[in-house]
């Protein structure tokens, strides 16, 4: 692994520099979330809570991080939560994330709402792809980017379920958040001459309507595994499993829909009791430090995601300012490993935690 800068030693050094690169109305997009914020700290609170009990005298002088996501390889059990418009934080947008994520071998899933068509960033990739979707409105067109996502090589389809609409953010409506310009939704047939703010341009494509006969037909149309996000219901969790979804999604969104919402630490220990036996469970949601994905791996997430920390990365340095966010992750989680007893992903477990 490359040595750390010293200037960024955590992933939230980049935040400090992103938020001077990056203009105000875009760093209060990415950095923002529903309401007062609450869920957004207390998606991080509830990783401070959570202590860990080391274990010592096990041999660690051999370690790999390596693990599987619905039987796809990863070099660690940490990836690229999907996010919207990248070369709103850098030109080279969403290709730099996906050469980023495959040079650290990590799983990459890549938002719907990209700025950058999911065919050219299948071709930049060199790792393991999943593909964001939200139902929209105009079912074709979602059938239509189904089948895009299979022909460009993408091994899942993410289904976004927590979306109806986008969420109350104090910040966007202040700044009456609108794309920047050059920056549009190109999966999508979308017009480059309106100049809707976001939540508007949203409401025209996304479809309030979705119910689980949504879920089912998403199920039928495509042969990809389904994963389920946006889920923190133990209840939904299991119907999504019982109408197939391979995998589900521990998330608030970041704390960006629904200010109060549990936070998705809080939400995991019984969403696994309910389909943990069944299907993969990962989470995302204030993962900042290996210790947070050695917290939330110990209590059972296969994987877990950042979001905001790739695009800090992304603002401060492109490519490279990713692989350093992600390389901060792995060097991390493999510190902790090491100082805890585990020498391999299979040995993290609930051993590890104070209060499971
Ligand atoms: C700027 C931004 C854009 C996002 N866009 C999407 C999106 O297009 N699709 C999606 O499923 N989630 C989206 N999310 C939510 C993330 O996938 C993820 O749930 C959340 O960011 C995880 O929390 P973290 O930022 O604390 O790591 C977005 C989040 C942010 C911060
Ligand atoms: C374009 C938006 C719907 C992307 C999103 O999910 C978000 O801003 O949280």
């Amino acid at each position: 692994m490359p040595a750390v800068p010293t200037r960024f030693v955590r992933a939230e050094d980049f935040a400090a520099v992103a938020q001077a690169v990056l203009p105000t109305d875009v760093w209060d997009y990415v950095a923002g979330g529903a309401g007062d914020e609450r869920t957004v700290r207390a998606n991080e609170e509830a990783f401070h809570r959570l202590t860990l009990v080391p274990r010592m005298l096990i041999d660690v002088g051999t370690r790999t991080l390596h693990t599987t996501a619905l039987g796809v390889p990863l070099a660690g059990p940490i990836g690229v939560a999907p996010t919207s418009y990248h070369t709103m934080a850098h030109p080279d947008g969403e290709l730099a994330v996906a050469r980023a994520a495959g040079a650290a071998g990590l799983l990459n899933i890549v938002s719907v709402f990209s700025s950058t068509t999911l065919e050219d960033v299948a071709k930049a990739a060199t790792g393991p792809l999943w593909f964001q979707l939200y139902c929209l409105r105009d079912r074709g067109l979602t059938r239509s980017l189904i089948e895009r996502a299979e022909a460009a090589g993408y091994r899942a389809i993410v289904l976004g379920v927590d979306l109806p609409v986008i969420g109350y953010r104090d910040r966007d409506i202040r700044n009456a958040f609108r794309l920047p310009p050059g920056v549009r939704p190109v999966n999508l047939p979308v017009g480059t001459e309106q100049d809707p703010t976001l939540a508007d341009l949203n409401a025209v494509l996304v479809d309030p309507r979705l119910t689980w006969q949504d879920v089912e037909w998403i199920r039928s149309v495509t042969d990809l595994p389904l994963v389920v996000k946006g889920i923190v219901a133990p209840s939904d969790a299991e119907r999504a499993v019982q109408l197939g979804a391979s995998g589900v999604l521990v998330s608030n969104h970041g704390g960006r829909q629904v200010d109060g919402s549990v936070a998705t630490m809080t939400a995991l220990p019984d969403v696994l009791d309910v389909v943990g036996g069944s299907a993969e469970v990962y989470l995302d949601g204030g993962v900042r430090r290996g210790t947070d994905v050695l917290k939330a791996v110990a209590t059972g997430a296969r994987v877990v995601f950042a979001g905001r920390p790739v695009l800090w990365g992304l603002a401060v340095d492109g490519e490279s300012g990713v692989r350093a966010v992600l390389d901060l992750y792995l060097r991390e989680l493999d510190l902790v490993m090491a100082t805890c007893g585990c020498p391999d992903v299979a040995s993290i477990g609930p051993h590890l935690l104070r209060n499971p």
